[in-house]
C-alpha cells in the first residue's frame, strides 16, 4: 500500500492499541503490561515488543507501559500535526452509518464534507455533514482541504470516480466498494471489500470444521 519503513500491519496494530490505551486512560489506569496489551489484542506479548520497538518505543518499566506516554508516543507516529480532512463519496446508508460512527470522537480525521448525485441529499445537511453535488468535487475538494475521500457510492459508479479523485488532488483513498481500485502511485488506496472478507472467515471457519485442533 504506501511506502513506510513501518509495516502496513503494525500501523493496524498501532491504532488498534492506541483505542485500547484511551479507554484505559479513561478508567484512570496508568500502566499496562505487555502481555496484558497482546492478550486484549489476541497476540503474543513479543509481538507487542516487536511492534513498539519498531517504533523506537522502549519504556518498559517494572510497572509495564506507562499508559499516557504511550499514547502520546503512537500519536506522535500515527497523526499529522493538522486535522485531516475527508469527504464521503456516496452519502447513503452506509456513507451516513460511517460519518455518524466516525466523526465526534476527538480523531486528528474528520470527515467534513459529502458528495452525491441525489437531488434529495445534494445542498442538504446530513448528519452535520454538507452534501455537494459530484459536479462540484474538484473545486470542494480544494475550497475544503480535503486530503482524504471514502468511497461508498454504488459499485457499478466506483470506476467513473477515479478521474476525478486524481485530478482533485486527493491523497488516500478508503473504498468500500466490490468494485476494486487502482490509483497512480503516491495515492494510497485501501480496498476493503466486505463480501471477500466474509468469504475468508467462511472459508477458515470450513477448514477448522473439516481439520479440527486439538487446543
Ligand atoms: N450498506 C452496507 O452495509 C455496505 C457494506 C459494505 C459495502 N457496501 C458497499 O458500499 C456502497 C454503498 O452501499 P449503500 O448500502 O450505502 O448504498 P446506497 O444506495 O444506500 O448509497 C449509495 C449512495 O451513493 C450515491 N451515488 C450514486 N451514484 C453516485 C455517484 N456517481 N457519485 C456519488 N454518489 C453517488 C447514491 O445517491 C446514494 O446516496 C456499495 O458499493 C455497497 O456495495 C455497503
Amino acid at each position: 500500500m504506501a511506502s513506510s519503513n513501518i509495516p502496513e500491519k503494525t500501523i493496524e496494530r498501532l491504532s488498534e492499541y492506541r483505542r485500547t490505551l484511551l479507554s484505559c486512560h479513561k478508567q484512570g489506569i496508568t500502566h499496562i503490561f505487555s502481555h496484558v496489551l497482546a492478550g486484549i489484542h489476541g497476540i503474543t506479548a513479543v509481538q507487542v515488543r516487536r511492534d513498539l520497538m519498531l517504533i523506537g518505543f522502549s519504556s518498559d518499566t517494572k510497572k509495564g507501559y506507562d499508559v499516557k506516554v504511550l499514547i502520546d508516543f503512537i500519536s506522535n507516529i500515527l497523526d499529522s500535526d493538522t486535522v485531516t480532512n475527508i469527504a464521503v463519496i456516496g452519502m447513503g446508508h452506509l456513507g451516513q452509518a460511517i460519518t455518524k460512527y466516525f466523526n465526534g470522537r476527538g480523531l486528528k480525521l474528520k470527515i467534513t464534507t459529502a458528495f452525491d448525485i441525489d437531488p434529495a441529499k445534494v445542498g442538504q445537511t446530513i448528519d452535520g455533514i454538507p452534501c455537494h453535488h459530484m459536479e462540484t468535487f474538484e473545486e470542494v475538494v480544494e475550497d475544503k482541504d480535503i486530503d482524504i475521500v471514502i468511497v461508498s457510492s454504488p459499485s457499478r459508479v466506483a470506476d467513473e470516480l477515479v478521474v476525478p479523485i486524481v485530478n482533485a488532488g486527493i491523497k488516500g483513498v478508503l473504498n468500500f466498494t466490490s468494485r476494486p481500485l487502482n490509483f497512480p502511485r503516491g495515492i494510497v488506496v485501501e480496498n476493503y471489500d466486505i463480501t471477500t472478507l466474509l468469504e475468508k472467515v467462511a472459508y477458515f471457519v470450513k477448514e477448522n470444521e473439516e481439520n479440527p485442533t486439538d487446543d
